[in-house]
């Protein structure tokens, strides 16, 4: 058997598509348009990239898009500073700080200065408290953009076995909560974890969020399962150039899943679709409108 490729960057390209047509109906609304500030603290070439990326999708998503580079000797009340005055701007609907942040500052004094209500990222404790007790608020952009992947492939999730490897606060705790919420039977394996491939093998849906180059072995999967890859990882490539393969070892990994997201191509473009979208729905929040449904 060959796994199905799940083709993230086309569901992407469809979001986005999605969402740009929603626009013109909030802004003969609200007569402005949906407005994502988008704060870059230092030169971290691939945070830079990302952060021209974001940047580039709203515009052409009809949002408006506020930029703003620190450098990284910046100090922290700068940045908090900077945080305040997009809480208050009017125009402002998302405020997103690009992470990693430099050494020196705490990544979760900055998180929790972001009003929650335009925390589009999803990573302020009232938001995670929110999305823990099922109530509405934002959700990380990568987990939920994986959901949409899952429920695209496989319609209910009610009854399903998922493990997701990694636990950080950004992907690894909101997407097993996302899945507890589709009614899956949910595990949280770790670097741990006792027998993580026997814990994999059980499982018909694996989330690979550990950081860790093609960690996840064709034989530690159930036949049939679907493997999410959430791995980004830089690696030497041939001919002394680099090449990005996810925690999942792919090669190994297609010939015994059901489907696979592939690296690139697969979870990553996600994010930045669903960015947009959190978007587009905390601007009609703010407005006292209701978000479209079909986002
Ligand atoms: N404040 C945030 N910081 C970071 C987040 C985040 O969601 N919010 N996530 C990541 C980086 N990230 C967005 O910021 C991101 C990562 C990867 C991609 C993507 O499309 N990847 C491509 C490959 C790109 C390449 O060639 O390097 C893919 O997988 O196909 C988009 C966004 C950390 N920081």
């Amino acid at each position: 058997m060959r796994a199905d490729i799940i083709d993230g960057k086309a569901f992407a390209a469809s979001l986005r598509r999605r969402i740009a047509a929603a626009v013109p109906g909030f802004v003969a609304k609200a007569g402005r348009a949906p407005g994502l500030a988008v704060v870059l603290v230092g030169e971290d070439p691939a945070s830079a990239v990302y952060v021209r990326s974001k940047g580039k999708a709203t515009r052409e998503a009809g949002m408006e898009s506020i930029e703003h580079r620190l450098p990284a000797t910046a100090r922290q009340e700068e940045l908090l500073d900077l945080i305040e005055s997009l809480n208050r701007d009017e125009h402002v609907d998302g405020i997103l700080v690009q992470l990693p942040l430099p050494p020196h500052m705490d990544e979760a004094a900055v998180i929790a200065a972001i009003s929650p209500a335009k925390d589009v990222d999803g990573f302020h404790v009232v938001n995670a408290g929110r999305l823990a007790v099922g109530q509405p608020g934002f959700v990380p952009c990568t987990p939920l953009g994986c959901i949409m992947l899952l429920k695209d492939r496989l319609g209910d999730l009610s009854g399903l076995e998922a493990v997701v490897i990694g636990r950080s606060n950004i992907v690894g705790k909101p997407m097993a909560q996302l899945l507890l919420a589709e009614n899956c039977t949910v595990t949280i394996a770790h670097s741990r974890t006792r027998d993580l491939a026997g814990v994999v093998r059980r499982a018909d849906i694996v989330v690979a969020a550990v950081g860790r180059p093609e960690m996840v072995k064709g034989d530690w999967l159930k036949p049939g399962a679907t493997v999410i890859d959430v791995g980004i990882n830089r690696v030497a490539g041939e001919a002394g150039k680099s090449r990005l393969v996810g925690d999942v070892d792919f090669a190994e990994a297609e010939a015994v899943a059901g489907a696979i997201t592939p690296v690139p191509g697969g979870v990553g473009p996600m994010t930045i679709a669903v960015l947009l979208r959190n978007t587009l729905v905390a601007a009609h929040r703010r407005s006292g409108f209701a978000a479209p449904a079909d986002l």
